[in-house]
C-alpha cells in the first residue's frame, strides 16, 4: 500500500479524501510539481521546492510548510514507499470554500503528494519520438506550474491520437515549448529554445541541460524559432522532469536531419546522465 500527504496527514493511499468545493478540483486554482527519484534519491528537488514556492506565490496562495519542512515530508514519502525509480507528484490549492472565483476569505490550503512508480524511457532516449505541432492556446502566464492544464491535455491528447509523444506548441508562428515539455532546435552545433518568459515553464530539466551545455562548451542561445526554422533544424529535442532529454526525430510529416537522434544531442543525455549519477548517493 503507498500513501499520500492529505495536509500534515500521512495517510493509505486509498484514505484519502477531497472536498467537492476544493479550489483546485472546481477551479484549477493551485500549483503542483513533479519530481523524479533515482533509485530512491529525490533529483533537483530544492529547485523543484523554489518553484512550488514561487508558482504558488504568484498566485498569493499559501503553502503551510517552510520548504525545509516541505522537503522532509517528501523525503518521508519516498521512504515510506520504499519508491526506488519513479516521481513524486505534489500540489496545493487555495483551500476549500463556498465556490466563489475571487478569493475566499476563510480558506486553508490543501496540500497532496504521492508517489508513482515509472521507469525511465530509455527506448525513447535511444530512438527519438514522433511529434505533432499544435496550436499554443494556452493563457499568459505559463510561468506559473498551474493546474490549470486544459491547454496542455487538449495538446497531449492530439498528440497520443496521432500516435505521438508529444505536441509541440506554438503561438502563430513561434514555437514555445512542448505540451509537458521545453523544445530545442539545434543548428550546426548551436542550441536554440524559447527565453524562459511568461510564455512557457522555466523547467529544472531545462536548467539541467543549460548546465550541462557550459560543461560541454556547447553554445545555447534563448532565441524563440519559428516552425520552419525548427522543422530544418539538424537536431530537435525536448527535456522534461520525464522525459530527461528525449530526441525528436519527426514533427507531422517532416523527418529531422536524418531521422536518427543528433550528436548534440546524444551530447547532452550523456551528460545529462552524469548529473544523474551523481545524484545517487547509494
Ligand atoms: C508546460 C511544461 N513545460 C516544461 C516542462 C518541463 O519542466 P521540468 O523540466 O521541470 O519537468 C513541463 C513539465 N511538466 C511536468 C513534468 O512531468 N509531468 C509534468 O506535468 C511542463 O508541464
Amino acid at each position: 500500500m503507498t500513501h499520500i500527504w492529505v495536509n500534515d496527514q500521512l495517510m493509505n493511499r486509498n484514505e484519502a479524501k477531497i472536498d467537492a468545493e476544493d479550489r483546485g478540483y472546481q477551479f484549477g486554482d493551485g500549483v503542483y510539481e513533479v519530481i523524479k527519484v533515482y533509485k530512491g534519491n529525490l533529483f533537483e528537488m530544492e529547485a523543484h521546492i523554489n518553484r512550488f514556492y514561487r508558482s504558488a506565490d504568484e498566485l498569493r496562495i499559501i503553502i503551510p510548510y517552510t520548504k525545509d519542512v516541505l522537503h522532509k515530508m517528501v523525503y518521508d514519502l519516498v521512504e515510506a514507499d520504499q519508491l526506488n525509480t519513479g516521481h513524486v507528484y505534489m500540489q496545493v490549492t487555495r483551500g476549500v470554500a463556498e465556490r466563489q472565483h475571487y478569493f475566499p476569505d476563510e480558506a486553508s490550503a490543501t496540500f497532496t503528494a504521492y508517489t508513482q512508480v515509472s521507469d525511465r524511457p530509455v527506448e525513447q532516449f535511444e530512438q527519438g519520438v514522433k511529434t505533432v505541432l499544435y496550436d499554443d492556446i494556452r493563457w499568459l502566464r505559463c510561468d506559473i506550474k498551474s493546474l490549470n492544464l486544459l491547454g496542455a491535455v487538449l495538446a497531449k491528447q492530439a498528440a497520443h491520437e496521432a500516435d505521438c509523444a508529444e505536441a509541440i506548441l506554438h503561438r502563430e508562428d513561434i514555437v514555445t515549448e512542448g505540451s509537458s515539455s521545453n523544445v530545442y532546435g539545434v543548428k550546426n552545433g548551436i542550441v536554440y529554445t524559447h527565453p524562459a518568459n511568461n510564455l512557457i515553464l522555466k523547467g529544472i530539466t531545462r536548467d539541467v541541460v543549460f548546465r550541462c551545455a557550459k560543461e560541454q562548451g556547447i553554445e545555447i542561445v534563448e532565441e524563440a524559432m519559428t516552425v520552419e526554422e525548427l522543422l530544418t533544424m539538424d537536431e530537435v529535442f525536448f527535456t522534461s522532469t520525464g522525459a530527461e532529454v528525449s530526441p525528436i526525430i519527426q514533427i507531422n510529416d517532416t523527418i529531422i536531419g536524418d531521422g536518427e537522434p543528433g550528436e548534440t544531442t546524444r551530447k547532452l543525455q550523456q551528460a545529462f546522465e552524469a548529473k544523474v549519477q551523481e545524484s545517487i548517493t547509494i
